[in-house]
C-alpha cells in the first residue's frame, strides 16, 4: 500500500471506527484497505473478510462500471450523495446514498478511493409503508369532516372561498403559518369537490429524503437502479383524486421541475421506465414560506408556482384572530376530555384571558397541545383553573417561591416564610410537592422530568406516590 495512505488510515482510523457512517477506502489497485465496522454491518460482511481483497473479489456481482470506488480509482471522478439500492452478503437489500472521492497524493497521482456512505433501510422501508398505509386508508378517511373551528370574519369568508374553489379543479397553493390548519384546508379542498370519492394522499416534503423524492412521487420500475422494484408513486395513486403536497418548499428544485413537467402534460414515466403514464390528479400544494420569500430565497421554480397557486389562500395565524382562541380551546377540551378521562366542562375566566393574550407562535397545533397538556393535569374536577404557557415563565412576574421556581434559580431571593403553615418537614414537603408538579406539568415525558429535577426516574416515581401525583398514563409512559 502506498505510504501516504497508510499514514494517513493509521491516522485516522479511530475517529473513523467511531461514525455512524459506513467507510471504506481501497488502494489505487482496488483492494480494501480500510473497512469500518459500520461498513461491515450494512454488508454483513467480516471486515477480515474485506480487508486486503479486491472488492471485486468481495462482491462478484459489481463490475467496473458499477462500483463508483472503481470508477473513482480510474477516472478520477467524484460521485456525491448517489442513492443506490443492493443486497448484501445475507441477501438483504441496503438501501444507502453515498459519496466516493478520489484520494490523491501530493503529486496528485490517485492512490486509492473513499466511500462514505449512509443507511437508509429503514427511512425508505418507513416511507414505503406510509405510501402504501395512505393508499389502502383513504377510503376510510372521515374527508367529509374537516372540523375547522372558527368564528373570526376573515377565516369565515376564507372558508366560503376554499368551497367556492372546491367546486372547480384548479391548482390551489395554501400559504400559512405552521399549524394554523392548512391541511384541515386541504382536506376540505378533497371532500367538497367531485373527486371527493377518490384517493387522497399527503406526501409531506419536509420529511422526504431527497433521494426518496422521484421515486416517491413517479414509482420505479423493477432494474432502474441496483435492486429496485415495481411500485407505484403518489401520483399513480391519487389517480382521479387529490395529492396534498405539504411544505412543497422543501422539495428539491430538480424534482420540481419534474413535478412541473407532470402536471403540464399529466403524464410522466416512473424511475427507470420508458412508458409515459397518463393521470389525472389534483395538487393541492401548502409552504409556510410565503410565494416572496420562496422565490427570493429560490425555495421555489418561478413556473411551478405560477403553476400552482392559481386558487391561493392565506390562512391568517391564531394571534391575528384571538376571538377564535376561546372557541378552539374549547373545541379541544371537547376533543380530548374523553381521551384523558376527564370531565372537565369548563375553562376559567383566569384561564380563558391568558390564553387570549398569548402569541401561539406554533398557531393552533400549539393551542391544542397546551389544552391537551393542561387537561392531563387538571386536578379540579369541572373546571380548567391552570394552563402552563412556556413563556409566562419568561415574563410573569415573580411568585412565592414555594409556587414557582427551584430556589437554584432564584438567585438572590428570599423565600417566603409562613410559620403558621406547618412543621419545617410539611412546608418542606409542600415545596417538594410544588416542584415536582413544575416539573411534571412542563415536561409530561417522566424519563425528561427526572432528568430535569436531577432525579432518577425510580425516586420521582416513588415521590409522585408518596405526594399522591398521579398521572395519564398514556402521556407518562415513554
Ligand atoms: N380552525 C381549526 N379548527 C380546528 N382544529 C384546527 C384548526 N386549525 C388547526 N387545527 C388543528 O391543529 C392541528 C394542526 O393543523 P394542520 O396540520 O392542518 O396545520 P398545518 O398548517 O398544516 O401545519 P404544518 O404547517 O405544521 O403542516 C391539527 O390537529 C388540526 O386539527
Amino acid at each position: 500500500m502506498d505510504t501516504q495512505l497508510a499514514a494517513s488510515i493509521s491516522m485516522l482510523a479511530e475517529f473513523l471506527d467511531s461514525l455512524p457512517l459506513a467507510v471504506a477506502i481501497v488502494d489505487a489497485d482496488g483492494h480494501y484497505v480500510y473497512y469500518n465496522a459500520e461498513s461491515a454491518r450494512l454488508d454483513d460482511c467480516l471486515a477480515e473478510r474485506a480487508l486486503g481483497r479486491s472488492l471485486l473479489q468481495v462482491y462478484p456481482g459489481m463490475n467496473q462500471h458499477s462500483s463508483t470506488l472503481l470508477q473513482a480509482l480510474d477516472s478520477g471522478k467524484r460521485y456525491h450523495n448517489q442513492y443506490q439500492l443492493y443486497y448484501n452478503a445475507s441477501g438483504k437489500p441496503v438501501h444507502q446514498v453515498h459519496t466516493t472521492l478520489p484520494l490523491s497524493n501530493a503529486d496528485g497521482a490517485v492512490i486509492g478511493a473513499i466511500e462514505v456512505a449512509r443507511d437508509l433501510t429503514e427511512v425508505n422501508q418507513l416511507h414505503e409503508r406510509f405510501v402504501d398505509l395512505q393508499q389502502r386508508l383513504h377510503e376510510r378517511l372521515p374527508l367529509n369532516d374537516y372540523g375547522i373551528v372558527t368564528c373570526d370574519p376573515a377565516m369565515q369568508k376564507l372558508v366560503q372561498q376554499a368551497q367556492r374553489l372546491a367546486r372547480t379543479d384548479v391548482q390551489v397553493l395554501i400559504y400559512g403559518e405552521t399549524g394554523t390548519g392548512k391541511e384541515l384546508f386541504a382536506r376540505l379542498l378533497h371532500s367538497q369537490s367531485a373527486r371527493a370519492g377518490k384517493p387522497y394522499l399527503v406526501l409531506n416534503c419536509a420529511a422526504t429524503p431527497e433521494q426518496l423524492f422521484e421515486s416517491a412521487l413517479f414509482g420505479t420500475v423493477k432494474g432502474a437502479f441496483t435492486g429496485a422494484e415495481d411500485r407505484a408513486g403518489l401520483l399513480e395513486g391519487a389517480h382521479g383524486g387529490t395529492l396534498f403536497l405539504d411544505e412543497l418548499n422543501s422539495m428539491p428544485l430538480a424534482v420540481q421541475a419534474k413535478l412541473l413537467r407532470a402536471l403540464q402534460e399529466m403524464t410522466f414515466r416512473r424511475v427507470g421506465a420508458s412508458r409515459e403514464i397518463r393521470v389525472d390528479v389534483r395538487i393541492i400544494a401548502a409552504t409556510n414560506e410565503s410565494p416572496q420569500d420562496m422565490l427570493r430565497r429560490q425555495h421555489i421554480r418561478p413556473d411551478l408556482l405560477y403553476r400552482l397557486n392559481v386558487g391561493y389562500l392565506t390562512i391568517p395565524p391564531l394571534r391575528e384572530r384571538r376571538h377564535d382562541i376561546p372557541l378552539l380551546a374549547h373545541a379541544f377540551l371537547a376533543r380530548h376530555g374523553k381521551l384523558t378521562g376527564n370531565r372537565v366542562q369548563r375553562i376559567s375566566p383566569a384561564v380563558l384571558e391568558r390564553l387570549q393574550r398569548h402569541s401561539w407562535p406554533g398557531n393552533v397545533r400549539m393551542l391544542e397541545n397546551i389544552m391537551l397538556r393542561s387537561l392531563i393535569f387538571c386536578e379540579n374536577g369541572e373546571e380548567l383553573d391552570f394552563v402552563l404557557l412556556e413563556d409566562d415563565e419568561q415574563t410573569a412576574a415573580p411568585r412565592p417561591v414555594a409556587a414557582s421556581m427551584p430556589p437554584a434559580a432564584q438567585s438572590g431571593t428570599q423565600p417566603e416564610v409562613d410559620e403558621a403553615s406547618g412543621t419545617l418537614d410539611e412546608q418542606l414537603a409542600g415545596f417538594e410537592r410544588q416542584l415536582l408538579l413544575h416539573y411534571l406539568r412542563r415536561y409530561p415525558n417522566l424519563s425528561e422530568a427526572a432528568r430535569r429535577c436531577g432525579l432518577p426516574r425510580a425516586t420521582l416515581q416513588y415521590k409522585m406516590k408518596k405526594y399522591g401525583i398521579r398521572l395519564a398514563q398514556q402521556v407518562m409512559d415513554d
